[in-house]
């Protein structure tokens, strides 16, 4: 193995690999791929498996007229998540964990660590996390959606430093190569900014995926801003792995960035989502440039939304600037009361007493990233 650098990796592999016909499980593509994970732990690299497919695995149980049926959607994954799991278990001769899990949990830091704590605990053992998205819990407001993302948000987690998306395709072309003949491979990515998504078409369409492209560069943007090297392989070929095992690249590699974000920063940047607003004024701007970050309530203009005490509030400007993202010591309804105090000495007691209005230690300057 010429990764010495490479303690842990997390690896994600999409629906086309694991049911390629939407004919329950195939273990033809997976084989190559168990064997890099065999290998890559047989070199001392830990390995965390983010495994598509669930819902392509029970597709055939169902009859097709009630497929697009959302309700018929998460039954096909209840029935194909373990038609999955019990597929790759046959695999290894070591033993693997199920993990399920949706945004809801990865964006509760509490239960975040949790997360972390019992990947770590399961890794420490030599038991291969196997993680999927809960689908069959989850709404549109709780899902992660795609497991590309889902993926970078596991890296993170784990502290991986590699993550490689297996996709059907051998990475990303400047086009969709499957309308474009005259589509150029980018065999390296050094800053993902808006040209790179355009190259990404939409989702994926016609086939098994769900995300399409767009969906692994936002994987790669989360990966690399946390340090980890990220790769997007074609999962069909066993040339691939065995490129990787020899240090080479077989794909797309987006470098990481230099000073990879603190593990508290970048949970709140790319994992946690905003449950609310807070418009402010004045002097904010300042003591974000003194990385005082320190919120008072006659910057308050307005607050948005419902949002209770340790949710993550989005902190802008009137005119939509994002400023900061960050864990609210109070809650909307105590937010709204204090900022539209007439009284500012009354006001400037309160926060006194009651302490900050933003947590110093789960702050993201959007505005810095
Ligand atoms: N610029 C691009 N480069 C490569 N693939 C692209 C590009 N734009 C769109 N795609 C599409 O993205 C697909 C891969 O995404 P997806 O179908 O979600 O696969 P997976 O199941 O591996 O997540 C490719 O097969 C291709 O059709
Ligand atoms: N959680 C879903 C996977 C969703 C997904 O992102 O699929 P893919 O684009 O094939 O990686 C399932 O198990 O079917």
């Amino acid at each position: 193995m010429s990764h010495p650098n490479w303690k842990r990796v997390v690896i994600k592999v999409g629906s086309a690999l694991i049911a390629p016909n939407q004919q329950g499980c195939s273990s033809h593509y997976l084989l190559s791929i168990a064997q890099f994970i065999v290998r890559c732990r047989a070199a001392g690299t830990q390995v965390v498996l983010v495994s598509s497919g669930s819902v392509a695995a029970g597709a055939h149980m169902f009859p097709d007229q009630e497929k697009s049926n959302i309700a018929v959607k998460k039954a096909m994954a209840a029935a194909g998540q373990t038609e999955m799991i019990s597929t790759w278990d046959k695999l290894f001769d070591f033993p693997s964990a199920q993990m399920l899990l949706t945004h809801a949990d990865l964006r509760d830091r509490e239960r975040y660590v949790s997360i972390r704590e019992t990947i770590f605990s399961l890794l420490d053992h030599n038991i291969l996390p196997i993680v999927n998205e809960n689908d069959t819990v989850t709404t549109d407001k709780l899902k992660v959606g795609d497991n590309d993302n889902l993926s970078a948000m596991v890296a993170a987690a784990a502290d991986a430093d590699a993550l490689i998306i297996c996709s059907d395709i051998d990475g990303l072309y400047d086009k969709n190569p499957h309308d474009h003949d005259d589509a150029k491979l980018l065999k390296r990515v050094d800053t993902i900014d808006e040209s790179i998504y355009a190259m990404a078409g939409g989702a994926a369409k016609g086939g098994v995926g769900t995300g399409g492209m767009r969906t692994k560069i936002e994987a790669a943007e989360k990966a690399v801003s946390h340090g980890i090297d990220t790769y997007i392989i074609n999962g069909f070929t066993e040339l691939s792995f065995n490129m990787l095992l020899k240090g080479e690249n077989p794909g797309t590699h987006f470098s990481p960035y230099d000073k990879p974000m603190l593990e508290n920063v970048h949970w709140m940047r790319h994992t946690s989502n905003a449950q609310g607003e807070v418009i402010v004024e004045g002097d904010f701007d300042e003591s974000l440039e003194r990385d005082s970050e320190q919120l008072t309530s006659s910057e308050i203009i307005d607050v948005k939304g419902e949002f209770s005490v340790g949710d993550t509030i989005l902190v802008r400007k009137e005119d939509g600037t994002k400023l900061v993202k960050a864990k609210s010591n109070y809650s909307s309804c105590l937010l709204n009361f204090i900022a539209n105090q007439d009284n500012d000495e009354f006001a400037s007691e309160f926060e006194e007493k009651t302490g900050p209005i933003i947590s110093d230690q789960h702050v993201a300057n959007l505005e810095k990233e």
